[in-house]
């Protein structure tokens, strides 16, 4: 049986306004177990599940023969941790994500934190994602080590990997929630909810694409940590894809389009949440309207991240034909490969991807910018030069900007977040 419960807020001597440090009353929800929960969905919305499952498949095996798979599956799940920051677009982020990757490789402090918090997104979801094969059983602590991971290079590094134990809301004022738009359950519920969540998760009674969908939102209800919920929640989602078998290479960056279209998604989170009984029919309808927001945000992740992947592969097709013949497993036949996945590459960082020396790698790079292929982006010695694949990182922006779009297409509906101008 879940549902609302009035709670007294104490007055505190905190707060700007007088209205901040009153006190009040709050609502604060009491959410089902998922333990046992069986409910039936309509044909259309089976269909609609399976049809997503198609297109998360599809972009597994879509061949793509001279690039890296590797480089392209870790862009998209650039593009989905950048999802969870704050940055300003994938490409910009390419660019500061180099630098501070470069910085942290040679010893020295990056300035920039929003990449290095991206840089903790993007390591915390690679380990998410392993941790989804790797991993016999999921369980709270698993959890706990996933969160810990995500808030490593936040600005709050010590709140990973702690379950709250106080109350937290969402909306309204910061100083109390009395005026919430939502107040998650008490902090006494969540280890009990927490259990029954990660057995939910550890299981296999729904399929993957209804697994991913209602353990989000269950995480998204139960907000069992100080921050840090959304990035844990997302990041649930590709362990289950990963561990259910539907994402052994791609992660489709689904986190864009519901941030994308951030209405339905909190529409859909705030339906899931029902009042009465566990068994009853609003809880059914309210999740329905939740898994179906979800199973079509991942199709659409999944067409536009098909359609990128189809870009490179031309892009690649193209430049193979621009250098004429390229000696099978050459340096430079290597850094074609890799480049997909490497857009900003200095002489190690590309000698390193490619297993060649840096001398080697360097031949190959003079060769890429003699076809125009890269440019070099700053003026140094040999080893401090920096080059860019500028035709990647439009193919970023377009991405970036159809998944911003709700319709996946930015002349007929425009973009509805921060992206860059079109290339
Ligand atoms: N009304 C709502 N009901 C339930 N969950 C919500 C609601 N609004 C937002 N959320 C979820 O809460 C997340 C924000 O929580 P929190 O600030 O702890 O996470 P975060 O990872 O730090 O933030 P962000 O999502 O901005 O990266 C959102 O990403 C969304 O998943």
């Amino acid at each position: 049986m879940a549902f609302f419960e009035t709670l007294p807020w104490q007055p505190s001597f905190e707060g700007l306004s007088r209205k901040d440090r009153m006190g009040g009353v709050y609502r604060a929800y009491f959410p089902d177990a998922l333990a046992g929960w069986e409910f039936d969905l309509p044909a259309d919305l089976v269909a609609d599940i399976s049809d997503a499952e198609r297109e998360v498949l599809s972009l597994q095996s879509g061949g793509a023969l001279h690039v890296s798979l590797e480089g392209m599956a870790r862009f998209l799940l650039r593009a989905e941790s950048v999802s969870s920051s704050h940055i300003e677009g994938l490409s910009a982020a390419a660019r500061r994500l180099a630098r501070a990757e470069a910085a942290l490789d040679g010893g020295r402090d990056p300035s920039d934190q929003a990449a290095c918090e991206i840089l903790g997104n993007i390591r915390a979801m690679e380990r998410a994602v392993a941790l989804g094969t790797q991993t016999k059983r999921l369980t709270v602590d698993t959890l706990l080590e996933l969160h810990r991971e995500l808030m490593q290079r936040s600005v709050k590094p010590e709140i990973g990997g702690v379950v709250r134990s106080t109350q937290n809301w969402i909306g309204g004022s910061s100083y109390n929630p009395c005026t919430a738009e939502f107040v998650p359950p008490p902090p006494e519920e969540v280890p009990g909810l927490l259990e029954d969540l990660m057995h939910y998760v550890d299981g296999d009674t729904h399929s993957p694409v209804l697994q991913a969908a209602i353990a989000h939102a269950q995480l998204e209800t139960i907000h069992p940590f100080a921050d840090g919920n959304g990035r844990a929640g997302r990041a649930l989602i590709h362990v289950i894809l990963r561990r259910r078998g539907l994402t052994p290479q791609f992660v489709p960056p689904v986190s864009l389009v519901l941030a994308t279209w951030s209405r339905d998604y909190i529409d859909g989170l705030t339906r899931f949440r029902h009042g009465g009984p566990s068994d009853g029919a609003q809880r059914a309808q309210g999740a329905q309207a939740w898994i179906r927001t979800f199973s079509a945000a991942l199709r659409r992740s999944c067409q536009d991240a098909n359609a990128f992947r189809d870009e490179i592969t031309v892009m690649v097709e193209q430049w193979r034909e621009r250098l004429g013949s390229v000696r099978k497993d050459s340096g430079l036949d290597r850094l074609l490969r890799v480049l997909p996945g490497l857009p900003i590459l200095t002489r190690a960082t590309g000698a390193a991807h490619i297993g060649r020396t840096p001398r080697r790698t360097g031949d190959a790079i003079d060769t890429l910018l003699d076809a125009g292929i890269l440019v070099q982006r700053n003026v140094g010695r040999e080893r401090y030069r920096v080059f860019e694949v500028p035709e990647v990182l439009d193919l970023f922006t377009s991405l970036e900007r159809r998944l911003a779009s709700p319709e996946g297409d930015t002349f007929a509906s425009p973009v509805t977040r921060r992206v860059p101008d079109r290339p």
